[in-house]
Protein backbone atom coordinates (compact mmCIF):
# COMPACT_ATOMS: atom_id res chain seq x y z
CA UNK A 1 0.00 0.00 0.00
CA UNK A 2 3.04 2.57 1.01
CA UNK A 3 6.44 2.05 0.14
CA UNK A 4 9.04 4.61 0.79
CA UNK A 5 12.04 4.38 -0.67
CA UNK A 6 15.55 5.70 0.49
CA UNK A 7 13.96 9.04 1.93
CA UNK A 8 15.82 12.02 2.81
CA UNK A 9 14.65 15.47 3.68
CA UNK A 10 13.78 18.44 6.07
CA UNK A 11 13.90 21.64 6.73
CA UNK A 12 16.06 24.72 5.17
CA UNK A 13 19.51 23.32 4.78
CA UNK A 14 18.99 20.54 7.25
CA UNK A 15 18.87 17.35 6.60
CA UNK A 16 16.25 15.88 9.16
CA UNK A 17 15.14 12.17 7.90
CA UNK A 18 18.15 10.53 6.03
CA UNK A 19 17.62 7.77 4.13
CA UNK A 20 14.73 5.64 4.99
CA UNK A 21 12.93 2.99 3.63
CA UNK A 22 10.38 0.79 4.25
CA UNK A 23 7.38 -0.38 3.52
CA UNK A 24 3.56 -0.77 5.01
CA UNK A 25 1.19 -3.48 3.61
CA UNK A 26 -2.75 -2.97 2.87
CA UNK A 27 -4.46 -3.25 6.15
CA UNK A 28 -1.63 -3.25 8.33
CA UNK A 29 -0.64 -1.07 11.66
CA UNK A 30 2.50 0.04 11.60
CA UNK A 31 4.23 1.74 14.40
CA UNK A 32 7.08 4.71 13.85
CA UNK A 33 9.41 4.74 17.24
CA UNK A 34 12.88 7.02 18.27
CA UNK A 35 13.33 9.25 20.69
CA UNK A 36 12.40 13.06 20.85
CA UNK A 37 13.80 14.76 17.55
CA UNK A 38 14.42 11.48 15.68
CA UNK A 39 12.77 12.43 12.80
CA UNK A 40 8.84 10.55 13.31
CA UNK A 41 6.97 13.94 12.19
CA UNK A 42 9.67 14.85 9.82
CA UNK A 43 8.90 11.93 7.92
CA UNK A 44 4.93 12.02 8.57
CA UNK A 45 4.63 15.15 6.81
CA UNK A 46 7.00 13.91 3.54
CA UNK A 47 4.48 11.07 3.61
CA UNK A 48 1.06 13.15 3.91
CA UNK A 49 2.12 15.48 0.81
CA UNK A 50 2.74 18.04 3.59
CA UNK A 51 6.58 18.55 3.01
CA UNK A 52 8.47 18.14 -0.56
CA UNK A 53 11.43 15.72 0.15
CA UNK A 54 15.05 16.03 -1.17
CA UNK A 55 15.48 12.38 -2.44
CA UNK A 56 14.25 8.81 -2.72
CA UNK A 57 10.78 8.43 -3.77
CA UNK A 58 7.32 7.46 -2.01
CA UNK A 59 4.52 5.66 -3.53
CA UNK A 60 0.87 4.85 -2.80
CA UNK A 61 -0.30 1.96 -4.34
CA UNK A 62 2.39 1.66 -6.48
CA UNK A 63 1.89 5.30 -7.78
CA UNK A 64 4.67 8.06 -6.79
CA UNK A 65 3.12 10.63 -4.33
CA UNK A 66 3.75 13.31 -6.48
CA UNK A 67 1.70 12.21 -9.63
CA UNK A 68 -1.33 12.84 -7.33
CA UNK A 69 -3.12 15.89 -6.82
CA UNK A 70 -3.77 17.54 -3.42
CA UNK A 71 -7.46 16.15 -3.74
CA UNK A 72 -6.49 12.79 -4.83
CA UNK A 73 -4.02 12.36 -1.74
CA UNK A 74 -6.87 14.08 1.10
CA UNK A 75 -9.31 11.49 0.06
CA UNK A 76 -7.31 8.68 0.25
CA UNK A 77 -4.67 9.93 3.17
CA UNK A 78 -6.05 11.25 6.47
CA UNK A 79 -3.57 13.02 9.18
CA UNK A 80 -4.57 13.21 12.62
CA UNK A 81 -1.55 15.54 13.76
CA UNK A 82 0.16 15.72 17.23
CA UNK A 83 -1.11 19.44 17.71
CA UNK A 84 -4.23 20.11 16.11
CA UNK A 85 -5.65 23.36 16.18
CA UNK A 86 -8.61 25.25 15.29
CA UNK A 87 -8.15 28.81 15.16
CA UNK A 88 -12.13 29.55 14.54
CA UNK A 89 -14.55 28.22 17.17
CA UNK A 90 -16.73 25.38 16.04
CA UNK A 91 -18.65 23.26 16.99
CA UNK A 92 -17.78 19.74 17.89
CA UNK A 93 -19.78 18.46 14.51
CA UNK A 94 -18.89 21.21 12.61
CA UNK A 95 -15.34 20.46 12.77
CA UNK A 96 -15.61 16.84 12.61
CA UNK A 97 -17.93 17.49 9.16
CA UNK A 98 -14.65 19.61 8.05
CA UNK A 99 -13.63 15.73 7.49
CA UNK A 100 -15.80 15.16 4.59
CA UNK A 101 -14.58 18.41 2.71
CA UNK A 102 -12.36 16.10 0.35
CA UNK A 103 -15.51 14.28 -0.75
CA UNK A 104 -17.10 17.12 -1.54
CA UNK A 105 -17.59 19.57 -4.48
CA UNK A 106 -18.45 22.40 -3.07
CA UNK A 107 -18.93 22.82 0.46
CA UNK A 108 -22.25 22.79 2.10
CA UNK A 109 -24.29 22.50 -1.39
CA UNK A 110 -24.32 18.39 -1.50
CA UNK A 111 -24.18 17.13 2.16
CA UNK A 112 -25.88 14.04 1.94
CA UNK A 113 -27.70 11.69 3.97
CA UNK A 114 -24.92 9.85 3.91
CA UNK A 115 -22.22 12.38 5.04
CA UNK A 116 -24.54 12.90 8.21
CA UNK A 117 -24.78 9.10 8.47
CA UNK A 118 -20.72 8.77 8.43
CA UNK A 119 -20.39 11.91 10.84
CA UNK A 120 -22.82 10.67 13.22
CA UNK A 121 -20.66 7.26 13.36
CA UNK A 122 -17.78 8.73 13.81
CA UNK A 123 -18.75 10.76 16.54
CA UNK A 124 -20.94 8.03 18.31
CA UNK A 125 -17.12 5.56 17.98
CA UNK A 126 -15.17 8.29 19.32
CA UNK A 127 -17.67 8.93 22.24
CA UNK A 128 -18.48 12.59 21.40
CA UNK A 129 -21.77 12.68 20.20
CA UNK A 130 -22.71 13.68 23.72
CA UNK A 131 -21.10 17.38 23.05
CA UNK A 132 -21.38 17.43 19.01
CA UNK A 133 -23.16 20.92 19.35
CA UNK A 134 -20.17 22.63 21.88
CA UNK A 135 -17.80 24.61 20.61
CA UNK A 136 -14.39 23.11 20.57
CA UNK A 137 -13.00 25.63 22.32
CA UNK A 138 -14.66 24.31 25.65
CA UNK A 139 -13.25 20.71 25.51
CA UNK A 140 -10.71 18.85 27.52
CA UNK A 141 -7.47 18.09 25.68
CA UNK A 142 -8.49 14.25 25.33
CA UNK A 143 -12.01 15.09 24.04
CA UNK A 144 -10.50 17.28 21.53
CA UNK A 145 -8.14 14.83 20.51
CA UNK A 146 -10.91 12.47 19.71
CA UNK A 147 -12.80 15.41 17.62
CA UNK A 148 -9.90 15.44 15.63
CA UNK A 149 -9.83 11.64 15.26
CA UNK A 150 -13.49 11.73 14.22
CA UNK A 151 -12.42 14.21 11.53
CA UNK A 152 -10.11 11.48 10.05
CA UNK A 153 -12.28 8.96 10.20
CA UNK A 154 -15.02 10.71 8.29
CA UNK A 155 -12.56 11.23 5.55
CA UNK A 156 -12.82 7.49 4.93
CA UNK A 157 -9.31 7.13 4.00
CA UNK A 158 -7.05 3.91 2.95
CA UNK A 159 -4.67 5.21 4.73
CA UNK A 160 -4.60 7.06 8.00
CA UNK A 161 -1.43 8.74 9.70
CA UNK A 162 -1.26 8.90 13.38
CA UNK A 163 1.23 11.49 15.35
CA UNK A 164 0.92 9.96 18.66
CA UNK A 165 -2.86 9.21 18.47
CA UNK A 166 -2.66 8.79 22.63
CA UNK A 167 -1.37 11.79 23.16
CA UNK A 168 -4.04 13.52 25.76
CA UNK A 169 -6.22 10.71 26.07
CA UNK A 170 -6.77 8.50 29.32
CA UNK A 171 -6.40 5.01 29.96
CA UNK A 172 -9.94 4.27 28.60
CA UNK A 173 -9.46 6.30 25.61
CA UNK A 174 -6.25 4.93 25.02
CA UNK A 175 -7.55 1.16 24.72
CA UNK A 176 -10.84 2.39 23.29
CA UNK A 177 -8.91 4.03 20.73
CA UNK A 178 -6.00 1.59 19.60
CA UNK A 179 -9.05 -1.24 19.43
CA UNK A 180 -10.97 0.71 17.27
CA UNK A 181 -7.63 1.22 14.86
CA UNK A 182 -6.67 -2.72 15.10
CA UNK A 183 -10.57 -3.37 14.16
CA UNK A 184 -10.44 -1.34 10.93
CA UNK A 185 -7.17 -2.18 10.03
CA UNK A 186 -8.72 -5.70 10.32
CA UNK A 187 -12.05 -5.33 9.14
CA UNK A 188 -11.59 -2.59 6.22
CA UNK A 189 -8.48 -3.18 5.20
CA UNK A 190 -7.19 0.60 6.72
CA UNK A 191 -3.78 0.86 6.14
CA UNK A 192 -2.50 2.85 9.74
CA UNK A 193 0.89 4.47 10.15
CA UNK A 194 1.44 5.67 13.58
CA UNK A 195 4.14 7.46 16.06
CA UNK A 196 4.02 6.15 20.00
CA UNK A 197 6.00 7.68 22.73
CA UNK A 198 4.60 4.53 24.62
CA UNK A 199 6.95 1.46 23.57
CA UNK A 200 4.46 -0.66 25.33
CA UNK A 201 1.45 0.45 23.47
CA UNK A 202 3.36 0.56 20.27
CA UNK A 203 4.11 -3.29 20.76
CA UNK A 204 0.88 -4.57 22.29
CA UNK A 205 -1.16 -2.98 18.76
CA UNK A 206 1.20 -2.94 16.02
CA UNK A 207 2.02 -5.35 13.60
CA UNK A 208 5.76 -4.09 12.98
CA UNK A 209 7.54 -1.27 14.09
CA UNK A 210 9.99 1.27 12.70
CA UNK A 211 12.69 2.38 15.13
CA UNK A 212 14.18 6.09 14.12
CA UNK A 213 17.37 7.08 15.05
CA UNK A 214 19.05 10.15 14.20
CA UNK A 215 16.83 10.34 10.99
CA UNK A 216 17.61 6.77 10.18
CA UNK A 217 16.32 3.66 10.35
CA UNK A 218 17.88 1.73 13.25
CA UNK A 219 15.65 -1.21 13.00
CA UNK A 220 12.32 -2.23 11.31
CA UNK A 221 10.77 -5.56 12.16
CA UNK A 222 7.91 -7.51 14.26
CA UNK A 223 7.28 -5.70 18.15
CA UNK A 224 9.45 -8.98 19.19
CA UNK A 225 12.19 -8.07 17.62
CA UNK A 226 12.56 -4.65 17.91
CA UNK A 227 11.58 -3.79 21.77
CA UNK A 228 14.37 -5.85 23.01
CA UNK A 229 16.55 -4.52 25.95
CA UNK A 230 19.71 -3.84 24.02
CA UNK A 231 17.87 -1.66 20.98
CA UNK A 232 16.03 0.49 23.59
CA UNK A 233 18.69 1.08 26.04
CA UNK A 234 21.03 2.36 22.57
CA UNK A 235 18.74 4.53 21.03
CA UNK A 236 16.69 5.84 24.04
CA UNK A 237 20.23 5.75 26.02
CA UNK A 238 18.33 4.50 29.30
CA UNK A 239 17.63 1.83 31.83
CA UNK A 240 14.78 -0.77 31.02
CA UNK A 241 13.89 -4.07 31.44
CA UNK A 242 11.61 -6.18 29.37
CA UNK A 243 8.81 -8.71 30.95
CA UNK A 244 6.47 -10.56 28.65
CA UNK A 245 2.47 -8.74 29.11
CA UNK A 246 1.07 -11.45 31.30
CA UNK A 247 -1.88 -12.93 28.36
CA UNK A 248 -0.60 -11.68 25.00
CA UNK A 249 2.86 -12.92 23.62
CA UNK A 250 4.15 -9.06 23.12
CA UNK A 251 7.08 -7.60 24.70
CA UNK A 252 6.55 -5.20 27.64
CA UNK A 253 9.33 -2.33 28.93
CA UNK A 254 9.39 -1.53 32.35
CA UNK A 255 11.74 2.02 33.39
CA UNK A 256 14.41 0.75 35.86
CA UNK A 257 14.31 4.29 38.07
CA UNK A 258 17.55 5.70 39.91
CA UNK A 259 15.71 5.59 42.64
CA UNK A 260 12.95 3.21 44.89
CA UNK A 261 14.66 -0.17 44.56
CA UNK A 262 15.47 -1.74 48.00
CA UNK A 263 18.64 0.33 49.45
CA UNK A 264 18.54 -0.45 53.09
CA UNK A 265 20.84 -3.48 54.18
CA UNK A 266 18.24 -5.84 55.65
CA UNK A 267 18.81 -9.13 56.44
CA UNK A 268 16.04 -11.31 56.88
CA UNK A 269 17.08 -13.78 60.01
CA UNK A 270 15.02 -15.55 62.64
CA UNK A 271 14.49 -12.77 65.01
CA UNK A 272 11.76 -10.84 61.94
CA UNK A 273 10.21 -14.58 62.65
CA UNK A 274 7.17 -14.99 65.29
CA UNK A 275 5.57 -18.26 66.12
CA UNK A 276 2.70 -19.07 67.93
CA UNK A 277 -0.19 -22.09 67.96
CA UNK A 278 -2.12 -20.67 65.31
CA UNK A 279 0.69 -19.21 62.30
CA UNK A 280 4.17 -18.34 61.91
CA UNK A 281 4.58 -15.55 60.51
CA UNK A 282 7.55 -13.45 59.08
CA UNK A 283 7.41 -9.56 58.65
CA UNK A 284 10.32 -8.27 56.84
CA UNK A 285 11.18 -4.30 57.21
CA UNK A 286 11.55 -4.11 53.41
CA UNK A 287 9.07 -5.27 50.11
CA UNK A 288 10.79 -8.75 49.53
CA UNK A 289 11.22 -9.70 45.46
CA UNK A 290 8.68 -13.39 45.80
CA UNK A 291 7.83 -16.19 43.86
CA UNK A 292 5.03 -18.65 45.50
CA UNK A 293 2.85 -21.19 45.39
CA UNK A 294 1.07 -19.76 48.17
CA UNK A 295 -2.97 -19.82 49.16
CA UNK A 296 -2.72 -15.78 49.40
CA UNK A 297 -0.21 -13.88 46.88
CA UNK A 298 0.85 -16.50 44.62
CA UNK A 299 3.09 -16.06 41.85
CA UNK A 300 5.90 -13.42 41.14
CA UNK A 301 5.76 -9.87 43.09
CA UNK A 302 6.47 -7.87 46.04
CA UNK A 303 5.62 -8.51 49.61
CA UNK A 304 6.59 -7.81 53.49
CA UNK A 305 4.33 -10.34 55.39
CA UNK A 306 4.66 -13.96 54.91
CA UNK A 307 2.44 -16.39 57.32
CA UNK A 308 2.13 -19.97 57.58
CA UNK A 309 -0.99 -20.91 59.04
CA UNK A 310 -2.09 -24.08 61.13
CA UNK A 311 -5.61 -25.14 60.56
CA UNK A 312 -7.55 -28.48 60.90
CA UNK A 313 -7.61 -31.59 58.96
CA UNK A 314 -11.68 -30.96 58.87
CA UNK A 315 -10.60 -27.48 57.11
CA UNK A 316 -13.50 -26.97 54.74
CA UNK A 317 -11.18 -25.43 51.22
CA UNK A 318 -14.08 -24.93 49.35
CA UNK A 319 -13.44 -20.60 49.17
CA UNK A 320 -9.81 -20.89 51.08
CA UNK A 321 -8.26 -17.94 49.20
CA UNK A 322 -11.69 -15.42 50.47
CA UNK A 323 -11.30 -17.58 53.85
CA UNK A 324 -7.82 -17.09 54.05
CA UNK A 325 -8.02 -13.42 53.63
CA UNK A 326 -10.35 -12.60 56.17
CA UNK A 327 -7.97 -14.61 58.33
CA UNK A 328 -5.21 -12.13 57.72
CA UNK A 329 -7.04 -9.36 57.82
CA UNK A 330 -8.49 -10.28 61.23
CA UNK A 331 -5.14 -10.33 62.71
CA UNK A 332 -3.53 -7.10 61.26
CA UNK A 333 -1.65 -8.39 58.14
CA UNK A 334 -2.83 -6.64 54.54
CA UNK A 335 -4.01 -9.79 52.19
CA UNK A 336 -2.40 -7.31 49.52
CA UNK A 337 1.15 -7.51 50.95
CA UNK A 338 0.88 -11.04 52.06
CA UNK A 339 1.92 -14.39 51.36
CA UNK A 340 -0.26 -16.70 52.69
CA UNK A 341 0.09 -20.62 53.20
CA UNK A 342 -2.01 -23.31 55.20
CA UNK A 343 -0.86 -26.32 57.15
CA UNK A 344 -2.36 -28.93 58.79
CA UNK A 345 1.04 -29.85 60.94
CA UNK A 346 1.46 -28.22 64.44
CA UNK A 347 3.22 -24.96 63.18
CA UNK A 348 5.08 -25.44 66.49
CA UNK A 349 7.12 -28.00 64.73
CA UNK A 350 8.57 -25.87 62.82
CA UNK A 351 12.33 -26.10 61.81
CA UNK A 352 14.37 -23.30 60.57
CA UNK A 353 18.14 -22.36 59.78
CA UNK A 354 20.13 -19.48 58.88
CA UNK A 355 22.71 -20.50 56.31
CA UNK A 356 25.98 -18.31 55.49
CA UNK A 357 28.44 -17.78 52.61
CA UNK A 358 30.41 -15.59 51.52
CA UNK A 359 28.41 -12.14 51.27
CA UNK A 360 24.83 -13.24 51.29
CA UNK A 361 23.05 -15.80 53.72
CA UNK A 362 19.73 -17.68 53.51
CA UNK A 363 16.84 -18.49 55.85
CA UNK A 364 14.96 -21.96 55.24
CA UNK A 365 11.96 -22.30 57.53
CA UNK A 366 9.97 -25.90 56.92
CA UNK A 367 6.89 -27.15 58.60
CA UNK A 368 6.13 -30.51 57.16
CA UNK A 369 3.83 -33.65 57.90
CA UNK A 370 3.77 -36.56 55.53
CA UNK A 371 -0.12 -37.64 56.17
CA UNK A 372 -0.50 -37.25 52.07
CA UNK A 373 2.72 -38.51 50.77
CA UNK A 374 2.62 -39.16 47.40
CA UNK A 375 5.00 -40.84 44.95
CA UNK A 376 5.47 -38.54 41.71
CA UNK A 377 6.15 -41.38 39.78
CA UNK A 378 2.83 -43.08 40.46
CA UNK A 379 0.32 -39.84 41.46
CA UNK A 380 -1.51 -41.68 38.79
CA UNK A 381 -2.84 -43.93 40.64
CA UNK A 382 -4.17 -41.20 43.59
CA UNK A 383 -7.82 -39.53 43.28
CA UNK A 384 -8.00 -35.94 43.78
CA UNK A 385 -8.43 -34.47 46.78
CA UNK A 386 -7.55 -31.32 47.80
CA UNK A 387 -6.78 -31.36 51.80
CA UNK A 388 -4.49 -28.68 53.41
CA UNK A 389 -0.90 -28.57 52.49
CA UNK A 390 2.09 -30.68 54.56
CA UNK A 391 4.95 -29.04 53.54
CA UNK A 392 5.73 -25.50 53.30
CA UNK A 393 8.83 -24.59 52.12
CA UNK A 394 10.20 -21.03 52.98
CA UNK A 395 13.64 -19.97 51.07
CA UNK A 396 14.57 -16.24 52.77
CA UNK A 397 17.52 -15.04 50.34
CA UNK A 398 19.57 -11.84 51.75
CA UNK A 399 21.16 -11.11 47.91
CA UNK A 400 20.01 -10.29 44.36
CA UNK A 401 18.84 -13.36 42.38
CA UNK A 402 17.98 -13.12 38.40
CA UNK A 403 15.09 -14.39 37.40
CA UNK A 404 16.69 -17.86 36.45
CA UNK A 405 18.06 -18.23 39.87
CA UNK A 406 14.64 -18.09 41.06
CA UNK A 407 13.52 -21.05 38.82
CA UNK A 408 16.54 -22.64 40.07
CA UNK A 409 16.04 -22.29 43.81
CA UNK A 410 12.73 -23.89 43.21
CA UNK A 411 14.00 -26.74 41.69
CA UNK A 412 17.37 -27.25 44.37
CA UNK A 413 14.75 -27.03 46.97
CA UNK A 414 12.94 -29.66 45.73
CA UNK A 415 15.15 -31.82 45.16
CA UNK A 416 16.50 -31.48 48.72
CA UNK A 417 13.18 -31.82 49.48
CA UNK A 418 12.95 -35.47 48.05
CA UNK A 419 16.16 -36.74 49.66
CA UNK A 420 15.19 -36.09 53.00
CA UNK A 421 11.74 -37.84 51.88
CA UNK A 422 13.83 -40.90 50.57
CA UNK A 423 16.05 -40.77 53.82
CA UNK A 424 13.34 -41.27 56.00
CA UNK A 425 11.79 -43.62 54.09
CA UNK A 426 8.47 -41.80 53.78
CA UNK A 427 6.25 -43.93 52.04
CA UNK A 428 3.03 -43.06 49.66
CA UNK A 429 0.81 -44.89 51.60
CA UNK A 430 -1.58 -45.34 48.70
CA UNK A 431 1.74 -46.97 46.42
CA UNK A 432 3.48 -48.61 48.89
CA UNK A 433 6.58 -46.87 47.72
CA UNK A 434 9.01 -43.82 48.77
CA UNK A 435 7.27 -40.53 48.50
CA UNK A 436 8.56 -37.94 46.76
CA UNK A 437 6.28 -34.97 48.57
CA UNK A 438 2.91 -34.38 49.54
CA UNK A 439 -0.14 -33.73 47.51
CA UNK A 440 -0.40 -30.10 48.59
CA UNK A 441 3.21 -28.79 49.08
CA UNK A 442 3.89 -24.75 48.73
CA UNK A 443 7.11 -23.41 48.19
CA UNK A 444 8.18 -19.74 48.88
CA UNK A 445 11.32 -18.09 47.53
CA UNK A 446 11.47 -14.34 48.87
CA UNK A 447 14.47 -12.41 48.25
CA UNK A 448 16.14 -8.89 49.42
CA UNK A 449 17.67 -8.38 46.24
CA UNK A 450 20.45 -6.51 47.98
CA UNK A 451 23.69 -7.00 47.84
CA UNK A 452 25.90 -9.54 46.36
CA UNK A 453 24.18 -11.32 42.66
CA UNK A 454 23.37 -14.31 42.47
CA UNK A 455 23.01 -15.40 39.06
CA UNK A 456 22.27 -19.22 39.28
CA UNK A 457 20.65 -21.50 42.14
CA UNK A 458 21.30 -24.97 40.73
CA UNK A 459 22.84 -27.60 43.52
CA UNK A 460 26.29 -26.87 43.12
CA UNK A 461 26.40 -23.07 42.98
CA UNK A 462 26.76 -20.95 45.92
CA UNK A 463 23.41 -20.06 46.37
CA UNK A 464 22.20 -23.78 45.10
CA UNK A 465 24.74 -24.97 48.11
CA UNK A 466 22.83 -23.56 50.81
CA UNK A 467 19.45 -23.97 50.03
CA UNK A 468 19.86 -28.00 49.11
CA UNK A 469 21.62 -28.05 52.89
CA UNK A 470 19.39 -25.72 54.50
CA UNK A 471 16.25 -27.61 53.10
CA UNK A 472 17.44 -31.13 53.87
CA UNK A 473 18.17 -30.62 56.98
CA UNK A 474 14.81 -28.38 57.74
CA UNK A 475 12.77 -31.06 56.05
CA UNK A 476 14.12 -34.01 57.89
CA UNK A 477 13.96 -32.20 61.07
CA UNK A 478 10.20 -30.58 60.80
CA UNK A 479 9.35 -34.62 59.66
CA UNK A 480 10.93 -36.23 62.25
CA UNK A 481 8.80 -32.77 64.99
CA UNK A 482 5.75 -33.83 63.49
CA UNK A 483 6.05 -37.74 64.07
CA UNK A 484 7.34 -37.17 67.31
CA UNK A 485 3.92 -35.61 68.13
CA UNK A 486 2.51 -38.51 66.59
CA UNK A 487 3.89 -40.75 68.40
CA UNK A 488 3.32 -39.15 71.62
CA UNK A 489 -0.22 -38.74 70.68
N1 LIG B 1 9.44 23.35 11.02
C1 LIG B 1 10.69 23.06 11.33
N2 LIG B 1 11.73 23.80 10.93
C2 LIG B 1 13.00 23.48 11.24
N3 LIG B 1 13.35 22.40 11.98
C3 LIG B 1 12.36 21.61 12.42
C4 LIG B 1 10.99 21.89 12.12
N4 LIG B 1 10.24 20.92 12.70
C5 LIG B 1 11.10 20.09 13.30
N5 LIG B 1 12.35 20.50 13.15
C6 LIG B 1 13.57 19.82 13.65
O1 LIG B 1 13.64 18.53 13.07
C7 LIG B 1 14.12 17.59 14.00
C8 LIG B 1 13.18 16.39 14.02
O2 LIG B 1 11.90 16.83 14.46
P1 LIG B 1 10.64 15.89 14.44
O3 LIG B 1 9.50 16.72 14.92
O4 LIG B 1 10.53 15.22 13.14
O5 LIG B 1 11.07 14.82 15.53
P2 LIG B 1 10.20 13.74 16.29
O6 LIG B 1 10.95 12.47 16.21
O7 LIG B 1 8.80 13.75 15.80
O8 LIG B 1 10.28 14.32 17.76
P3 LIG B 1 9.26 14.28 19.01
O9 LIG B 1 9.36 12.92 19.56
O10 LIG B 1 9.85 15.29 19.93
O11 LIG B 1 7.90 14.65 18.53
C9 LIG B 1 14.23 18.30 15.32
O12 LIG B 1 15.58 18.58 15.57
C10 LIG B 1 13.45 19.57 15.14
O13 LIG B 1 14.01 20.62 15.85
Amino acid sequence: MLKVEQLSGGYARELIVKNVSFQVGEGELFGVLGPNGSGKTTLLKMISGILPFRQGRITIKGQSIKSYTMKELAKMIAVLSQHSSQAFSYTVKETVSLGRYAHQDGWFRSWSVEDERIVQEAMGQTGIASFQHKSIQDLSGGERQRVFLAQALVQEPEILLLDEPTNHLDLSYQKELLDLLKKWTGEKGLTVVSIFHDLNLASLYCDRLLLLENGGVHSNDIPNEVVKVEKIKEVYHTDVEKHPHPSIPVPQMVLLPKYGANEANVVIEPSYMQINKEYISLQSPIPLRTMSSGVVGSGLGWHHTFVNRHVDKSYDCSDHRQEMRQFLRERGFEPSETIGMMTAVHVEDVAYKLLKADGFSVLVIVTAGVGNAVDASKSVEHSFELIPGTINTWIFINGKLTEEAFIQSVMTATEAKVKAMENLKVVDIVTGTIATGTSTDSILIAATQTGKELEFAGTITPLGKLISQGVFQCTTEAIENSRKRKQQL
